[in-house]
């Protein structure tokens, strides 16, 4: 155990709730509790048996004041979330009975705890890895039930096992190499030199597998970043509105209706999406809306995909057709919308210009096409993968950049065996491999990036 204080915090959500929780961790826990609990026949915090639940009150010890009524949960060390100490206390979920426990903590002999601080112990003390914890927030922000799978996934060791065996598998090859150093006849070192290629092929195809999810892991974890364009009045509101299934933006028959940007989260079969309803792209002489409509296009440079509208009812325009050009780098779904009125959209044209996009007619009126919309985007997103059930993803950047200059430093082994260099160089590029991924369990990280790392965490947690 590293911690010498004792932290607490509220461990439940701000606001008004059923019940609100205080969380004690550290060597103190115990007898700070001990200080504010009255149970039953003068039943104290010390006397409750390790993941049992003690009833009774918290009282102000300087006046004996009954502050709330209260369970207690205890949680001795080492069998606890922190792995230290902990205690609960489980009082009614106001912000007042919430805020006077806190305080009583804190004049007790707790210190306020810092954002993610009881993971971090556990961490520190050694219940979880660095992926493991990181998987904890990824838990608490999950945006769908295939997000939270992936993350539960990774809270249980699927990724810290991967990780793992690639880490042992590299050591084990380090130490043939090392005692063919140590008996330097010719060909012993060259037979450690063709083994090691092999194993390096190895690892490097066990890289490539994980770097294969991280594209769908991000999303799942992030979401994906989607922005509706196309000029005025062609229906990207209604769209948005639609993927909600509720009223969010104003739609209007007036071409400028949405001058700002509005952002939303979307479950699309699993698949959260972000995505932000813009003005339309037109040139434009007012000022507020020019401003919109540059901020659609900055953000639409950063997308990871762009729905672009177009009116079937109506021929392309100029502006169509400077938009279509914009789009040239970007993934697209072309959606034809208000295919309920007579068509006069040159379709060919738009098939033509956007050639290998999906290009799919919809009308949002009629809600026909949305359906197709919504399995084009998972298609899109899982590229022929499945969901991540069993299956560990790599859904973190932190992870996904590790893995990749730990693949860098292997292609270098491997380069340095062929060249016929000797295996001492081997030796350090695969060191090398083996600290970067070490980077994501979190044995051969800074304590700067570990800091970073907690402070995104919330409070309580
Ligand atoms: N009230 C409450 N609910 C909670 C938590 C909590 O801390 N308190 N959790 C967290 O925020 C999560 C549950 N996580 C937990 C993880 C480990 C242990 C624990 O006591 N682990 C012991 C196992 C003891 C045994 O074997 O019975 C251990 O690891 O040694 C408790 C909760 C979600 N729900
Ligand atoms: N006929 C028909 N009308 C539609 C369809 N979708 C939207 N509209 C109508 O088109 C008009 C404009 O819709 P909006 O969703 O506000 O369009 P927008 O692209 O957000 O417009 P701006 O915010 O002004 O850029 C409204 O009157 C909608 O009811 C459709 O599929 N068919
Ligand atoms: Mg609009």
């Amino acid at each position: 155990m590293y911690q010498e204080d004792t932290i607490s915090a509220v461990a439940t959500a701000v606001g008004e709730g059923g019940i609100g929780i205080i969380r004690l961790s550290g060597p103190q826990a115990l007898k700070v509790a001990d200080a504010l609990f009255r149970g039953v026949r003068g039943r104290r915090a010390s006397d409750v048996a390790s993941h049992t639940v003690a009833y009774g009150r918290i009282v102000d010890p300087a006046t004996e004041t009954v502050v709330d009524e209260v369970l207690l949960l205890v949680m001795r060390a080492p069998r606890s979330y922190t792995r230290e100490d902990v205690v609960e206390i489980h009082c009614h979920g106001g912000p007042a009975p919430l805020r006077k426990i806190l305080d009583l903590t804190l004049a007790h002999g707790a210190r306020l705890a810092e954002p993610g601080e009881f993971t971090k112990r556990a961490f520190l003390n050694g219940r979880l890895d660095l992926a493991q914890a990181e998987a904890v927030i990824d838990i608490i922000r999950a945006k769908t039930d295939a997000s939270l799978r992936m993350a539960v996934n990774h809270l249980a060791g699927g990724l810290s096992a991967q990780i793992r065996t690639l880490r042992d598998d590299i050591l084990a090859m380090i130490a043939h190499l090392e005692a063919a150093i140590d008996f330097p006849e010719e060909d012993i070192e060259e037979l450690a030199a063709e083994q090691a290629a092999a194993g390096i092929n190895g690892l490097l195809a066990a890289i490539d597998k994980l770097l294969a999810t991280a594209q769908t892991g991000r999303i799942l974890r992030e979401g994906l970043e989607t922005v509706i364009i196309g000029k005025p009045n062609v229906g990207k509101s209604s769209l948005l509105n639609a993927l909600l299934r509720e009223k969010r933006a104003i739609v209007t028959d007036i071409p400028g209706t949405t001058r700002d940007i509005i952002e939303e989260y979307v479950n699309i079969r699993g698949v959260p999406l972000k995505i932000v309803d813009t003005a339309g792209i037109r040139e434009t002489t007012d000022l507020v809306e020019k401003i919109g409509v540059e901020r659609a296009q900055e953000i639409m440079r950063r997308a990871d995909l762009v729905l672009l509208v177009l009116d079937a009812s109506a021929p392309l325009s100029a502006e169509d057709r400077q938009v279509l050009d914009m789009l040239q780098q970007q993934q697209v779904i072309v959606l034809i919308n208000k295919t309920d009125l007579p068509v006069r959209l040159e379709l060919d044209e738009v098939t033509a210009r956007m050639a290998g996009r999906r290009v799919l007619r919809i009308s949002v009126l009629e809600g026909t096409g949305l359906d197709e919309l919504e399995q084009a985007i998972v298609d899109m997103v899982y590229a022929g993968k499945a969901a991540p059930s069993d299956s560990a993803f790599v859904s973190n950047v932190r992870h996904a950049a590790a893995l990749r200059q730990a693949r860098q430093h292997l292609a270098d082994a491997l380069a340095t065996t062929s060249a016929g260099m000797p295996p001492d160089f081997v030796v350090i590029d695969l060191r090398a491999a083996w600290e970067k991924l070490g980077e994501i369990t979190g044995e051969t990280v800074g304590d700067d990036i570990i800091d970073q790392i907690f402070a995104r965490f919330c409070i309580g947690k």
